[in-house]
């Protein structure tokens, strides 16, 4: 991976005077990373707007959800998930949460969200799951978070958070218009193509690591540029991928969009390349502002803390 894909070089150059092939290290960031949930517990503390947006992006994850706050001051999208999800979804507690004393255990979930308007009691929870190394989010206390969530754009397989590292979270959510506008409209079939085309190569070429795996993914590579983003999704009929594999792949080539007979939209490096600055789109950070992060792939979370 270059220098240039890791980081926005304005803001590195700024804050480094030493020359170095590498990026310099500029801590204060949060660790960008795609968290798998399926089918683990988590506990969700609160009712409102705020445990509303938590309870979506939990339930999209495919976590079991046990959810603690009391009916009366319910967010309305939050009732609507209690009775229409499977009960395995949401565990639904009418209650208010006590803390150290209730009888639910932090301990016995894989992470733990407070959203409620109750400082005090957040703290609480907060300290009680860092004695027993529980993951937790506070939304109310940020320097209490193990994580913190971020403005979120999903696209069927294509997810974007984007975080100002507590500065600024509206400032979150307008980039993440900008973004959305930028990205293209095919973007889901492009994934969908090379999605497809991995798992037709893999068996074509089975195998982990090694020289193979070198090979797999410098082909893929190739593949990606010469198709561009405006071509991929052809990538999803199975007779494009076979003319592929047989006329690439097993003659040692890299084929185009022209060689499978296929193709004609203009090479597209898209409006999102362009609006972060060239380029520097990966599964990992771009500084375009002191705080901002821009992470692409997978389930938001922005781990806080190493223990
Ligand atoms: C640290 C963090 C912890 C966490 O929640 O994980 C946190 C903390 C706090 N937010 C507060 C307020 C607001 N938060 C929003 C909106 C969002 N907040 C989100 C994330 C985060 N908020 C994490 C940092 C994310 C980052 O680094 O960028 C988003 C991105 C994602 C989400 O929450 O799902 C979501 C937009 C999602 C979307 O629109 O899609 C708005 C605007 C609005 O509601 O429209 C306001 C009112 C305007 C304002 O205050 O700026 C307050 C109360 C401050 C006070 O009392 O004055 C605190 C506590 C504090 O700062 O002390
Ligand atoms: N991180 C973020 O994005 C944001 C965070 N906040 C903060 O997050 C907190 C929650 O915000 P909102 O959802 O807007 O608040 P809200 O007041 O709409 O909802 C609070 C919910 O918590 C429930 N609750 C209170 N005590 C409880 C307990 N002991 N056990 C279980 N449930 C309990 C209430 O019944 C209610 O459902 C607030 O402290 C607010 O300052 C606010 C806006 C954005």
């Amino acid at each position: 991976m270059s220098t240039s894909s890791i980081r926005d070089t304005t803001a590195s150059s700024s804050s480094s005077t030493v020359t170095s092939p590498y990026p310099p290290i500029i801590k204060g960031a949060s660790l960008l990373i795609a968290y798998r949930l399926e089918n683990r517990p988590v506990l969700l503390i609160g009712g409102g707007a705020v445990a509303a947006g938590r309870l979506f992006f939990l339930l999209e994850s495919g976590a079991h959800v046990t959810l603690v706050s009391p009916r009366s001051g319910l967010d309305p999208s939050i009732l609507y998930r209690i009775e229409t999800s499977n009960t395995s979804d949401i565990t639904y507690h009418d209650r208010y949460f006590l803390g150290r004393s209730d009888p639910l255990n932090v301990s016995d979930y894989a992470m733990v969200l407070t959203a409620i308007d109750d400082n005090p009691l957040s703290y609480e929870v907060y300290e009680s799951c860092r004695d027993e190394r529980v993951t937790v989010n506070v939304a109310d206390v940020p320097p209490k978070c193990d994580f913190y969530f971020g403005a979120q754009l999903r696209q069927g397989p294509l997810q974007i958070m984007i975080s100002t590292g507590g500065m600024g979270p509206k400032i979150g959510a307008m980039v993440r218009d900008i973004v959305r506008k930028a990205i293209p409209d095919n973007i889901q079939e492009a994934i969908q193509g090379v999605g497809a085309l991995r798992t037709d190569l893999r068996k074509r070429a089975p195998g982990v690591g090694g020289d193979l795996g070198k090979k797999r993914m410098e082909w893929m590579i190739g593949i990606c540029d010469k198709w561009g983003l405006g071509d991929m999704a052809i990538l999803s009929k199975d007779d494009i991928r076979t003319k592929v594999l047989d006329q690439g792949w097993d003659k040692g080539k890299v084929v185009g969009p022209s060689d499978v007979g296929v193709g004609g939209k203009p090479k597209s490096s898209d409006g999102l390349v362009s609006l972060l600055g060239g380029g520097q789109v990966v599964a990992g950070a771009s500084g375009l502002l002191g705080g901002l992060a821009i992470g692409i792939v997978g389930t938001l979370i922005y781990l806080r803390h190493a223990r």
